[in-house]
C-alpha cells in the first residue's frame, strides 16, 4: 500500500524562484527510499516541501489514509530545558499514547542505545552521535506509518549506526514506510529498496539499483559509480 504521494512540479524559497522542479515519486509500506544528490542538490528542500514548509510550492504532497509521519531532522533539536526522559513523556502525552505502550519500550530503546544512564540528562548537552540517537527513540515511541530522515549517519559510531539500521528494519517490519536523504552512498546501496537520485534540483534517475544503473547506462557500476556520473551531468536525460 502506497503511504506517500509526491508530485513536487516546483518550489522554492521565494516567490518565482523554484529550487526543485518535477520530483515524483511515492513511499509504500515496508520501503525504505535512499533520496541521494550531492551538495546542494535540493535533497532538503524536497524533505521541506513534503513536511509542508514551504510556502511557494505548486505540486501535491498525499499522505495516504491519515498516515503519521515522524521526521528526524539532520540537525537535533531539543528542548533546553527538558531532560530525555522528559521529552519522552511530553511526547507521548502530545500523542496520547498511554503511559504502558510506551513506557517498556522506551526503556528498552534507551538500554539499547547506551542512553539509559543519560535519560535524566539535558540532551542539549549530549554528544551528536547521541542526540542523535535520542531523536531516534522520540521518533520511534510515536509509532509513525512514515519516517522522513535527513542524514542520519553523520556522528553515529559504528555500534550506534548498526543499531539504527537495526531500528529501522524493526521499523519496516512493522509496516513503516522511509524516506532517508544520505551522502552514505555504501550503506545505502545495502539497505534502501529503491533511490532517488537529484541533481540541480531535478530528479535525475529513480528506481531499484538495477534501474538506476540501466539509467546510467553503467550495468555493473555501484551506487557510488551512477551517482558519481549523474554529479557530473554525464547522463542522457
Ligand atoms: N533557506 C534557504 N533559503 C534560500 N535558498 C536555500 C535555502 N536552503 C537551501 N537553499 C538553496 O536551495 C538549493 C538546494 O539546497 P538543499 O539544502 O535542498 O540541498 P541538499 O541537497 O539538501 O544539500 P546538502 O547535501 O548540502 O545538505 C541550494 O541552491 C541552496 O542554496
Amino acid at each position: 500500500m502506497q503511504l506517500l504521494n509526491v508530485d513536487i512540479k516546483e518550489a522554492g524559497y521565494e516567490k518565482d524562484n523554484s529550487v526543485i522542479h518535477n520530483i515524483q515519486f511515492n513511499v509504500r509500506e515496508g520501503e525504505l527510499i535512499g533520496l541521494i544528490g550531492p551538495n546542494g542538490a535540493g535533497k532538503s528542500t524536497t524533505i521541506k516541501t513534503i513536511l509542508g514548509l514551504l510556502e511557494n510550492m505548486k505540486g501535491d504532497v498525499i499522505f495516504q489514509q491519515e498516515a503519521k509521519y515522524s521526521y528526524i531532522p539532520e540537525r537535533p533539536i531539543f528542548y533546553d530545558e527538558l531532560t530525555l526522559w522528559e521529552h519522552l513523556d511530553f511526547i507521548a502525552a502530545v500523542e496520547g499514547i498511554p503511559d504502558k505502550e510506551y513506557l517498556q519500550q522506551a526503556k528498552e530503546l534507551l538500554g539499547n542505545y547506551n542512553l539509559a544512564d543519560h535519560a535524566h540528562e539535558f540532551p542539549g548537552k549530549y554528544s551528536k552521535g547521541m542526540q542523535q540517537k535520542a531523536m531516534l527513540i522520540m521518533s520511534i515511541i510515536t509509532n509513525p506509518d512514515v519516517y522522513i530522515i535527513d542524514e542520519p549517519f553523520i556522528g553515529l559510531d559504528p555500534n550506534a549506526m548498526k543499531l539504527f539500521l537495526e531500528s529501522i528494519q524493526n521499523e519496516r517490519r512493522r509496516g513503516a514506510g522511509i524516506l532517508m536523504s544520505t551522502h552514505v552512498l555504501d550503506t545505502a546501496e545495502k539497505v534502501c529498496d529503491r533511490f532517488l537520485i537529484i541533481h540541480q534540483g531535478k530528479l535525475q534517475a529513480a528506481g531499484k539499483l538495477d534501474e538506476i544503473r540501466a539509467q546510467c547506462n553503467l550495468p555493473n557500476g555501484s551506487l557510488y559509480d551512477c551517482f558519481h556520473l549523474i554529479a557530473e551531468g554525464k547522463t542522457n536525460e
